[in-house]
């Protein structure tokens, strides 16, 4: 079995900033007080995914389900620790970063595809498919400045979904599109599966991880709470109460 992701005692800290000016940071520390703290968001996590599996990593807000996904995509280093990650990886996390705005749909699809890794001959041959899945229609030609976020965030996910990556990594919350948009997506998703790659997908909604992923992780606090099976998973963070997160399971609700 390939090992595709291998986080290692990964330990990420933040830090907490009490004062908001210069002035009130120098008043603090002539009165002694605390000017800051700093605070593990990811806290001593190790596990490893092998190819083909299908993760969901849940947790309740602020437990730093986004600053792991941060840490396997490279955005961020770990303090200590390591995270290390085999072949290609694409997706859905910070979609539209590196569009420039003073340039247009078109040229910011080429743009993002070579951020991704694409060489040009690749993106030429999936440039219609990419078109055809953010159907902008006649907003392509037009300057990204004059795209709602969910033109974006179309744009954005049409070229992560296009490139053929060996990790796809999706946190749910960048899902901003529209509800056919995000039908389509969790179509898109449930393909990529099908084929082998290896997926990361951080999400609140119990319905999208049970039908996407074959094991769970959940974050309590920065540290791994679970590791295990989906549905322990989702009856572990409480999620298949009949309380009021049961919107959350609706297909076309939070979910992609
Ligand atoms: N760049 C940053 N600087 C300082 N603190 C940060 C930074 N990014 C995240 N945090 C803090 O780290 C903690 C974990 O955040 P993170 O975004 O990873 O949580 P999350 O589980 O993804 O939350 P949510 O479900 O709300 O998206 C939070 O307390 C957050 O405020």
């Amino acid at each position: 079995m390939t090992t595709m992701i291998k986080v290692d005692n990964a330990t990420k800290a933040f830090t907490l900033s009490y004062q908001r000016s210069l002035k009130q940071t120098v008043l603090a520390k002539a009165r002694g007080r605390k000017t800051h703290d700093t605070f593990n968001a990811v806290d001593d996590v190790t596990f490893s995914v092998h190819e083909g599996e299908a993760v969901g990593l849940m947790g309740l807000n602020g437990s730093g389900k986004s600053t792991l996904l941060k840490l396997i995509s490279g955005v961020m280093r770990p303090d200590s620790g390591s995270v290390l990650t085999r072949g290609r990886i694409a997706g859905l996390i910070a979609t539209g970063t590196g569009f420039d705005n003073n340039l247009s749909g078109r040229e910011n699809l080429y743009l993002n595809a070579a951020i991704l890794g694409m060489s040009r001959a690749e993106t030429d041959r999936k440039f219609d498919e990419i078109v055809d899945f953010a159907d902008l229609g006649k907003f392509l030609d037009t300057d990204v400045a004059y795209y709602s976020s969910g033109m974006k965030a179309r744009l954005g996910f049409s070229v992560a979904v296009n490139v053929d990556a060996d990790i796809f990594i999706a946190d749910e919350a960048l899902a901003v599109g529209d509800r056919p948009f995000k039908r389509k997506c969790k179509k898109r998703m449930d393909e990529i599966v099908a084929s082998g790659v290896t997926m990361f997908y951080v999400s609140h909604a119990p319905g999208s991880v049970r039908t996407l992923c074959n094991r769970v992780l959940i974050m309590e606090n920065g540290r791994l709470g679970f590791d295990g099976d989906v549905e322990e998973g989702i009856h572990y963070l409480h999620y298949d109460d009949n309380g009021d997160d049961s919107g959350d399971d609706d297909e076309l609700g939070t979910d992609i």
